[in-house]
């Protein structure tokens, strides 16, 4: 059973406290327990096969699986009041600001009752990353990198069919531009780090499962 054990403190701290402790007690054999809080970074182009890949990690070891473009396709959807911001944005194919990204993570992590969690899509550029870390405070434990050819990534989204309106040849141009100029200096930003994996992702879903696999295992022991 997980408590979150921030509930006292000012909703500003109690966020920053939850993102960064989490931390909630389980009594396990009359002991308390304390677990930190894990987040995996999941970065590749567009149509590189993040989001297929998360759903399995999900499987697999339970993280909760956080979609920065599902959360901004959210409100779009439900029309908040950046949604027609954000449609515009997305439509063209460039970069919602950072500040409504990260708060809409910091939301969904807050009320989340999991202690490990996969940020797919995001920081996409270095701007991104840094409004990240000044607002949350914190870095990734680690970052998977799907390294796929720009025309196996554009033959995936033209072929998706989940009826989004950036899936067409025109946005994808856009959008394959700021993945080289604006996300990739971020993929080395974290490559430097030493927190990077890389995965072959022009392989068949299994042998990248298998890939991912293989990173995450040596790391189950911190996110267990
Ligand atoms: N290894 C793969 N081989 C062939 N098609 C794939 C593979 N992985 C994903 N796909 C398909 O390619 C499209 C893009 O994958 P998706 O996971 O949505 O990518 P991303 O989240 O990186 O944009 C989807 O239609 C998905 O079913
Ligand atoms: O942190 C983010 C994540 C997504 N997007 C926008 O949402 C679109 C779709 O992103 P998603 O990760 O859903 O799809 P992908 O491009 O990886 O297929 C991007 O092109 C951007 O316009 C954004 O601005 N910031």
């Amino acid at each position: 059973m997980w408590r979150r054990i921030s509930s006292h403190l000012s909703p500003l701290l109690q966020t920053r406290n939850s993102f960064l402790h989490t931390y909630v007690n389980q009594v396990q054999g009359g002991i308390l327990k304390e677990k930190s809080q894990f987040i995996a970074f999941v970065l590749g182009g567009p149509g590189s096969g993040k989001g297929t890949q998360c759903e399995k990690i999900v499987e697999t070891y339970g993280f909760t699986h956080l979609s920065a473009g599902d959360l901004l396709r959210h409100e779009i959807s439900s029309k908040s009041e950046n949604g027609s911001m954000i449609l515009e944005i997305i439509k063209e194919g460039k970069i919602v600001p950072s500040e409504v990204t990260v708060k809409l993570i910091l939301k969904s992590i807050s009320s989340t009752d999991n202690h490990k969690f996969l940020i797919d899509g995001f920081p996409r550029t270095e701007e991104n990353r840094v409004a990240y870390e000044r607002i949350i405070g914190a870095e990734p434990n680690l970052v998977l990198f799907f390294d796929c050819p720009e025309e196996v990534m554009v033959k995936r989204i033209l072929n998706r069919k989940q009826g989004r309106i950036d899936d067409n040849d025109e946005t994808v141009k856009t959008r394959l531009k700021v993945f080289k100029e604006l996300s990739l200096p971020v993929v080395k930003y974290y490559s430097k780090k030493g927190i990077l994996h890389t995965i072959n992702g022009d392989r068949t879903e299994d042998e990248i499962s298998s890939q991912v696999r293989e990173v995450l295992s040596a790391y189950e022991p911190i996110f267990r």
